[in-house]
């Protein structure tokens, strides 16, 4: 579905921040992205969903040319990748349901209330279907990020850090949902340098984990 041939990538004309990278997002799979605090997760993500495009290389996704891509290809591609963004930020005037139910709104197509209620119930925050944004834990907009972020059933999950604020068994909570996502045949990538979270993670579905280091991309070895 992503597919990258010798990409780089240097923010505003500046020397490439990533290089060489090589890689396929295979459908079905489950992929970690880990590396140092500002090794470039953040910024391979933002390419995945053509936040960024390639400053050099060859990148396809679901087939289309990085490169040459329309308003329609980018409409389509956004509505194939669902994100949960490090920081996610929501409408604090609207209550969650609403916030979670936004790219339907955006995209001016019907909330089918009864799919948005299994969403919530899924995501464990019916009972703050009501509630405004900044009365969340933590945890909980992550779980929202994550409902809103799928509710266009989308091919591929991208997820930039989001145990990154939440304590273990919340972390473990959420990459259970992750897990769950993957097991219903979505394609998913979490970005995270947190390698406890890896191997937990992998004791509980198959995951291939790449390792940015030195502005490159690399295959981890089986020992994460
Ligand atoms: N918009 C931008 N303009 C210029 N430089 C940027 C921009 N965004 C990120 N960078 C730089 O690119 C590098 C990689 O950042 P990125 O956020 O991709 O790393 P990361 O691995 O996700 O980091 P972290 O784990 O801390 O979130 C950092 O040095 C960062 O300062």
């Amino acid at each position: 579905m992503i597919e990258m041939r010798d990409v780089g990538f240097g923010y505003h004309g500046q020397a490439e921040l990533l290089s060489g990278m090589t890689l396929t997002l295979q459908q079905g799979m489950f992929h970690f992205l880990t590396g140092p605090s500002g090794s470039g997760k953040t910024t391979l993500l933002r390419l995945c969903f053509a936040d960024l495009l390639p400053t050099s290389g060859q990148m396809t996704a679901f087939g289309h040319d990085m490169r040459g891509l329309s308003r329609d290809d980018i409409a389509d591609l956004r509505r194939r990748v669902g994100v949960v963004h490090q920081d996610p930020q929501f409408l604090d005037h609207l209550p969650l349901a609403e916030n979670v139910a936004l790219p339907l709104t955006v995209a001016s197509e019907p909330v089918d209330m009864e799919a948005l209620r299994d969403l919530l119930g899924w995501v464990q925050l019916t009972q703050h279907a009501r509630t405004l944004p900044p009365s969340l834990s933590g945890g909980e907009r992550q779980r929202a990020a994550l409902a809103r972020a799928v509710i266009l059933s989308p091919d591929l999950v991208l997820a930039d850090e989001p145990t990154g604020n939440l304590d273990w068994d919340m972390s473990m909570r959420l990459m259970q949902l992750l897990i769950e996502l993957n097991k219903s045949g979505k394609t998913v990538l979490v970005a995270t340098h947190d390698l406890n979270l890896i191997r937990a993670a992998k004791a509980q579905v198959t995951a291939r984990v790449l390792r940015i280091s030195g502005g490159s991309l690399q295959l981890a070895g089986a020992d994460l």
